[in-house]
């Protein structure tokens, strides 16, 4: 498998008037290969967008290696700038401009033939609602427009910044849907969230980042399989008998208030049996398994995945269409 995205050692300091230094990303390595779908995962504030600004050379780091689909980033990023779509943060349209205007716009300031508008429309699902203006688009449909336009370029490599953020459960299932058939059709997808259901859903591939490190990263069962405890949940009509006949039998037995729960057994007919052999016989037994929430909280220091819903289009229509708009404001860079 080849790299598509290499970061070694990513440090970005933000200097701010009110707040001073700021260490944003400290020492961030990241690893995506060719046809992964990868999540990009972190608590608010823990620097997946600024790793992503800095990849795409939106933001100056301080210090770190990067490169995209093999060329060093930012010096020679334009080189592969045309095979790498990215949504990060809030892109915004003319209200007052259909699906199939701004495309066309946008195609032709990027140098792409005007018949891909029609393919990538199709691609998100909005053909039939092309010709309608932005601004009675839901908030769902804006996010897929965005897609749209970043698809354009037929790009390899796709990179979504938090592309779930602000949508009701059928945008997100949309967006989930979307990202399924774009990776299946052969492109890396990059996508950060905090929302971690959705990267467990999507994502064969986690990167977790805490305080602007990189705290667990490889397949998710994997990532999950090294916080798996080997723990059962257990009903018997005796569980307080049963407590101790596990417990004799050197095994880590809890009380719940419904159930035991044994950790650290492998087989379960261990606990089967030594309950069985005594006569009681074991009504459920249940693998408990870490999933991406348990080890998220464990890695982040129960610092938990906040939603904060964020516009696709800002507030009021603008009379311009900006593109890729990474700029908030907020930067005095080093
Ligand atoms: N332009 C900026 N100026 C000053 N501080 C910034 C700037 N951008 C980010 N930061 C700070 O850097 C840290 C990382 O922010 P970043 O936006 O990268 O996190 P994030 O993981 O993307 O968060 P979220 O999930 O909320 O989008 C935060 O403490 C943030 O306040």
């Amino acid at each position: 498998m080849s790299a598509v995205i290499e970061i070694a050692g990513l440090r970005k300091t933000f200097h701010t008037l009110r707040q001073g230094r700021r260490v944003a990303v400290d020492g961030f390595d990241m690893l995506v290969e060719a046809g992964q779908v990868h999540g990009f995962l972190g608590p608010n504030g823990s620097g997946k967008t600024t790793t992503l600004r800095a990849l795409l050379g939106l933001v100056r780091a301080d210090s770190g290696r990067m490169r995209v689909l093999g060329a060093d980033s930012p010096e020679r990023l334009p080189e592969v700038a045309g095979r790498v779509g990215a949504i990060v943060e809030s892109p915004q349209f003319f209200g007052n401009f259909t699906a199939h205007r701004t495309l066309r716009l946008l195609a032709v300031a990027g140098g792409v033939p005007t018949g891909r508008v029609d393919e990538v429309l199709e691609q998100v699902g909005l053909r039939e609602r092309g010709e309608e203006r932005v601004k009675g688009y839901s908030l769902g449909m804006k996010q897929r427009l965005a897609v749209a336009s970043a698809l354009l370029k037929n790009p390899e490599l796709l990179i979504l910044d938090e592309p779930a953020n602000g949508l009701d459960p059928a945008g997100i299932r949309e967006m989930r849907d979307l990202t399924r058939s774009l990776a299946a059709s052969g492109v890396t997808v990059l996508l950060s969230s905090h929302i971690l259901a959705e990267i467990q859903l999507i994502c064969d591939h986690v990167t977790i980042v805490s305080r602007g490190r990189r705290v667990a990263y490889g397949r998710v069962d994997e990532v999950l399989a090294g916080f798996d405890q080997h723990q059962w949940q257990v009903r018997v009509a005796e569980p307080e008998r049963a407590a101790q006949l596990l417990g004799r039998a050197g095994l880590s037995v809890t009380g719940q208030a419904e159930h035991l729960v044994v950790t650290g057994v492998e087989n379960p007919e261990t606990i089967s049996r030594t309950l069985g052999e005594q006569g009681l016989w074991v009504r459920e037994l249940i693998p408990l398994r870490p999933d991406l929430e348990s080890v998220f909280l464990e890695l982040t220091g129960g610092h938990g995945p906040v939603a904060v819903p964020r516009q696709v289009d800002g507030a009021p229509a603008h009379d311009g269409v900006i593109d890729l708009d990474v700029s908030d404001g907020r930067e005095v860079d080093a």
